[in-house]
C-alpha cells in the first residue's frame, strides 16, 4: 500500500490529515499510533474510500481505491462503538456479508460463499457461536466475528480499528497470532491501537500520526522516545527508572498511553528481531 501526500478536508473545513505519505509492504502488520483526533480514522476512511482526498494519493497493490474496492482487495474491522449492536442478525450472517462484493444483485449466497463463512469462523474459533445474535456476545467475541468477516472477504488489505480495547490478554494473543498468520500469506494488516506495549511485539512497521504522518518505518526505527514524544506530546506519562544507577544499570523508560505500557531500554524500543522483516511488493 501507499499513500502519498494525502490529505482530507471534512465539509465544515476542517483539514484532519494533511500531507500524509507512508508506504507499507506486503506482508506486513503495520500499527498506526497517535492521540485522539490526531487522524487514524480519517486515514482508514480514506482507504475505504468513504472521504474523499482533497489532495494526494493512495493505491493498493498498484491500483486505485475505487479499484482495489470493486476487487473487494480492502477490509474494515470497525471500533466497537461505530456499530449498532442492537440490529437483530446473527453471527453467521455479519461474517456472510463479508462475499456481499463477490455476490450478485440478489445477494444468494453459493456453496463457495457458505464454505468462506464456515471457514472464516473456525479460523476466529467462534463456529458455536454461529447462530446467536451478535449483540449478545462479549467484546472479544464480536471482535473476533468482525475479524472473521474480513476472512471470509479474502482481502488483502485489513485496516483494524483498536482491536484490542476492552479485549482480555489471552483474546488480544489470539487474534495476534492470527494476524500473524495473515501477514505469512502476504497480507497487510494497518492496526490502530493505543497500546503502545504491545506495538513492538507483533507490528513489523509503525506509523506515528498527528494530524500528518510524522514518522514511519520499521518499528525498532521509529518507535523512539523522541518520535513518540512528538507524537504524543504531553499526553503521555513517561517514568525513567534507574536513572540514578551506576555503570552496567542501562536506564529503563516507561511510557504509556494506555494499561499496557511501553518499555525502552536505552533510550529504543525493547525490539523483537523476529518478525521485523521487508516484504515484496505494495
Ligand atoms: N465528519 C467530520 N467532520 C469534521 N471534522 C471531523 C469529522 N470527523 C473527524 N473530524 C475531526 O478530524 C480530526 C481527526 O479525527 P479522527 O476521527 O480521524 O481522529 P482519530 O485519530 O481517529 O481519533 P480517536 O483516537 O479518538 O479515534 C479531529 O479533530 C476530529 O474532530
Amino acid at each position: 500500500m501507499a499513500v502519498t501526500g494525502a490529505t482530507v478536508t471534512y465539509r465544515n473545513g476542517h483539514t484532519a490529515l494533511r500531507d500524509a505519505s507512508f508506504r507499507i509492504p506486503t506482508g506486513t502488520i503495520a500499527a498506526l499510533v497517535g492521540v485522539n483526533g490526531s487522524g487514524k480514522s480519517t486515514l482508514f476512511k480514506a482507504i475505504m474510500g468513504f472521504v474523499r482526498l482533497a489532495k494526494g494519493d493512495i493505491r493498493v497493490l498498484g491500483l486505485t481505491i475505487r479499484q482495489a474496492l470493486r476487487q473487494n482487495l480492502i477490509a474494515y474491522v470497525p471500533q466497537a462503538e461505530e456499530v449498532d449492536w442492537n440490529f437483530p442478525v446473527l453471527v453467521e450472517d455479519v461474517v456472510m456479508m463479508g462475499r456481499y462484493g463477490r455476490m450478485g444483485l440478489m445477494r444468494i449466497p453459493k456453496a463457495a460463499d457458505h464454505a468462506a463463512v464456515d471457514a472464516a469462523l473456525a479460523r476466529v474459533d467462534m463456529g458455536a457461536f454461529r447462530k446467536r445474535q451478535i449483540g449478545e456476545l462479549s467484546g472479544g467475541q464480536k471482535k473476533r466475528v468482525f475479524l472473521a468477516r474480513a476472512l471470509a472477504q479474502d482481502s488483502r488489505v485489513i485496516l483494524l480499528d483498536e482491536p484490542f480495547t476492552g479485549v482480555d490478554v489471552k483474546t488480544e494473543e489470539r487474534i495476534i497470532a492470527l494476524l500473524r498468520e495473515l501477514r505469512a500469506e502476504g497480507r497487510v494488516m494497518l492496526v490502530s491501537t493505543h497500546n503502545l506495549g504491545s506495538v513492538p511485539e507483533f507490528c513489523d512497521r509503525t506509523i506515528l500520526i498527528k494530524g500528518t504522518v510524522l514518522a514511519h518505518g520499521p518499528t525498532a526505527d521509529t518507535f523512539t522516545q523522541e518520535n513518540l514524544q512528538k507524537t504524543f506530546g504531553g499526553v503521555l506519562r513517561h517514568v525513567v527508572l534507574n536513572e540514578a544507577h551506576g555503570a552496567g544499570q542501562a536506564p529503563v523508560g516507561v511510557i504509556t498511553d494506555d494499561e499496557r505500557p511501553l518499555i525502552l531500554r536505552e533510550g529504543r524500543a525493547a525490539r523483537r528481531e523476529a518478525g521485523m522483516r521487508e516484504g515484496g511488493g505494495e
